[in-house]
């Protein structure tokens, strides 16, 4: 039996977001908050201590959380568990401490929550190490670009996923909280996201990919996600014409996807799609995969399922491996944890991971944004260049408003 903690260890609190926020800030905890899409619920998460591991873990066993994990599973980012020593549901207003969560450290916090409304919110943590970023121009982008057109064409590869990030200064006035309540406003059917962890970072995102969700009714859940045109200007999907490039760049997102399952040898799924979605100022192609666990007796498909699918084609390209090696090698920075993957695990709702799109890194005074474009044998760099400005265009928007 979990434990609803309010005031001096009596249940039934009633405590807002931004007492959770800043208490935790305060006490230089790791916090997740989040609000999964079309939903009015933001759930927050915090961690005594976070978990950093060097591989993907499995979903099935672990305990209540949230994981936060990079792009590259094999590189120096670690894969990171917030275990859920604290949780807080926007509904309820409740703060609920685990039953295994350190006694004295859970009621200092609910202390601090009580207090924290006093005084000046703390900042942020950035990452202890500096990661290796430098903005590249149109005509750097579009050079790598060239070249990974031309390796497509002498057919190295099928596709490949360039991206590049844009750093901005922060404006003044600028809020975490009022920055996150921003992007729940704009981006109603998006995986709404913001991570703050002591010597890893701060990270904001408003996503339209799910990676895999296992909900409470055990349907397991996937996407191909690609394509990308801006939104038609009535706002509605009714009237979008895709080109042959982005039919194909989809396309070969579910060719991906259903190579999967068949190493899995699992048959047993359903296909809707592609079907026009949008996001934000954006529209996408996107294939729906689902697999009812409770017929299918495949009790680690999750697992299995991240495991093969990250990176998917969607972020990194076809075929996996030399695709990973032309980003490594001709992107000119660290993704860190853009393009990684985050969501709850085993909480009440279910597993839901998303792939970390359409987010920001917050250093101490500026802002490090996100962008990457399918690139296939089709493609014209400078259009890919527009593209990613496209992509950018949600979370600028975003700091434009203070
Ligand atoms: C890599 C990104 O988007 C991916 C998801 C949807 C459409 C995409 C595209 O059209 O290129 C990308 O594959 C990004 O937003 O940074």
């Amino acid at each position: 039996m979990e434990q609803a903690v309010g005031i001096g260890g009596e249940t039934g609190g009633h405590y807002t977001l931004e007492q959770v926020l800043t208490a935790a800030l305060r006490q230089q905890l790791a916090i997740a908050v989040w609000r999964l899409p079309l939903q009015t619920e933001v759930q927050a998460c915090i961690s005594f201590a976070p978990q950093s591991t060097p591989a993907i873990p499995a979903l099935e066993p672990s305990p209540a959380g949230f994981l936060f994990c990079p792009f590259e599973t094999e590189g120096e980012h670690g894969h990171i568990f917030l275990k859920a020593d604290i949780r807080y549901s926007s509904l309820t207003g409740q703060i609920t401490t685990a039953p295994d969560a350190p006694a004295t450290k859970a009621s200092l916090f609910t202390e601090v929550v009580m207090q924290s409304e006093i005084g000046e919110p703390s900042a942020w943590p950035i990452p202890a190490k500096p990661t290796r970023h430098a903005d590249r121009n149109e005509e750097t982008f579009t050079a790598a670009a060239s070249l990974a057109v031309d390796a497509i064409r002498a057919e190295t590869m099928e596709k490949v996923v360039l991206s590049r990030t844009s750093t901005t200064p922060l404006p003044a006035g600028f809020s975490l909280l009022k920055a996150f309540e921003k992007m729940l406003a704009a981006y109603p059917n998006a995986f709404v996201s913001l991570v703050a962890i002591p010597g890893v970072g701060t990270w904001l995102g408003a996503t339209p990919e799910i990676l895999v969700s296992v909900d409470q009714q055990q349907v397991f859940k996937t996407v191909a996600l690609a394509g990308t045109q801006p939104l038609c200007e009535d706002g509605s999907t009714a009237n979008a014409i895709w080109r042959q490039k982005e039919i194909e760049e989809q396309g070969m997102v579910e060719r991906y996807v259903l190579s999967c399952f068949k190493k899995l040898r699992l048959r047993e799924y359903t296909e809707v799609g592609p079907r026009t979605v949008i996001a934000g100022n954006l529209m996408h192609l996107r294939t729906d995969f689902k697999v009812d666990l409770k017929e299918v007796d495949f009790p680690t498909l999750g697992t299995d399922m991240l495991r093969l699918l990250h990176p998917t084609s969607a972020v990194c390209g076809l075929p996996k491996e030399p695709s990973q090696r032309f980003i490594l090698d001709h992107e000119g920075y660290d993704r860190c944890y853009y393009s990684g993957f985050l969501g709850p695990v085993n909480s009440e709702a279910g597993t839901y991971l998303f792939v970390n799109l359409r987010c920001m890194q917050l250093l101490e005074h500026e802002a490090v944004l996100y962008a990457g474009a399918g690139i296939t044998g089709e493609s014209s760099p400078e259009k890919e260049w527009q593209e990613t400005r496209h992509k950018l265009q949600t979370m600028f928007k975003i700091l434009s408003e203070f």
